[in-house]
């Protein structure tokens, strides 16, 4: 009988910091801190177990998007068509580096109410939610309230490796977290040439963390750059893990000591493949900086300036769609 093969992306046990945890310890916290510390420093990514989200709501989300993708009409398809950032996109729609990324797409935010005279812009307005399957809504909505609570205790754990006292450091930023939901359909890429089309082009991603829910049936796809920009790590599906990574607001606010990952898919399997990244961000007008700590940890000297989350994600939504700033960087949530 052959063994699984080893992961090539470190493992976090997240428990000592969810709040159904009784038994969670300094000393459990702390353990949990410190693999995170690494794994974000050296990596960026890394595989999240031991979250509590029920396996048999993820396996609903990711057979609803199929089922979008698969079996709703054309019509009902052009009926939640995108309107600013939000709804569905077609294969070809979104651009990165300039190139189209060959899937499709469907896009869900955070809705707010006074958004300080952006109703008119690309994030103003309300989701758009698919018709069929009728289920979908209902399920995506329960599944994000779970998903807002992990990114609570993600980034808990995060300001915990900064020391105990520091476990609500970026927490206090991403309370009213501006997060993105989004369900991606990929069908296998026609050409070897990737300069003809990439499933999703390489990037980082621009919030604070995310984390992905994939067809467990697809191996090679996700592909996670070496920190040494040397080596493409395949980033597969384990079971009852999601794999987690940080975006560059995390790389501002640790003054570059933990580094935003590039990434990329390349799906040339033989089937139609889907997944369901969720984004947990800061706050729309967070304002983020370097924080002092990790600064002192840094050899003392700010690299970043601070920036409005709301403006460093409106232009990458401007890159993506309408071949602004954020194109030329290639840098995006795809
Ligand atoms: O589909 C995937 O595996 C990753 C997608 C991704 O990187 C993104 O949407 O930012
Ligand atoms: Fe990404």
């Amino acid at each position: 009988m052959s063994s699984p093969p080893t992961p090539t992306l470190p493992i976090i046990d997240i428990s000592p910091f969810l709040p159904t945890t009784s038994n969670s310890t300094p000393a459990s916290k702390s353990t949990s801190a410190q693999a995170l510390h690494t794994a974000c420093h050296t990596h960026g990514f890394f595989y999240l177990i031991n979250h509590n989200i029920p396996p048999t709501l993820t396996t609903s989300i990711l057979s609803l998007a199929r089922h979008f993708f698969l079996h709703s009409t054309p019509t009902s398809k052009a009926h939640i068509a995108r309107r600013g950032a939000r709804g569905w996109q077609h294969i070809g729609e979104n651009v990165t580096k300039g190139l189209r990324d060959m899937h499709e797409a469907v896009d869900f935010y955070r809705e707010v109410d006074d958004m300080d005279g952006m109703e008119d812009g690309p994030l103003g307005g309300q989701n758009l939610w698919p018709e069929e399957p009728p289920e979908l809504k209902e399920v995506f909505k329960r599944y994000l309230e779970e998903l807002l609570g992990l990114g609570e205790a993600v980034v808990r754990a995060m300001g915990y490796a900064f020391g105990s006292e520091n476990e609500e450091i970026f927490l206090r930023d991403t309370r009213e977290s501006f997060w993105v939901l989004r369900m991606i359909g990929y069908p296998p890429l026609q050409s070897t040439n990737l300069d003809e089309g990439i499933s999703c082009g390489e990037h980082t991603d621009y919030g604070c963390t995310t984390f992905l829910l994939a067809d467990p049936d697809v191996k090679g796809a996700l592909q996670v750059l070496s920190r040494d920009g040397g080596t493409w790590i395949d980033a597969d599906p384990i079971p009852e893990a999601f794999v987690v990574n940080i975006g560059d607001m995390i790389e501002r606010w640790t003054n570059g000591l933990w580094p935003s990952t590039r990434h990329r898919v390349i799906h040339r399997g033989s089937g139609y493949r889907v997944s369901v990244p969720f984004f947990y961000e800061p706050d729309f007008n967070a304002r983020i900086k370097p924080l002092k700590k990790a600064v002192e940890m840094t050899g003392g000297v700010e690299k970043f300036e601070e920036v409005k989350y709301g403006d460093h994600l409106l232009g990458k939504i401007a890159g993506n769609f309408y071949g602004g700033d954020g194109a030329e960087e290639g840098i995006g949530n795809t």
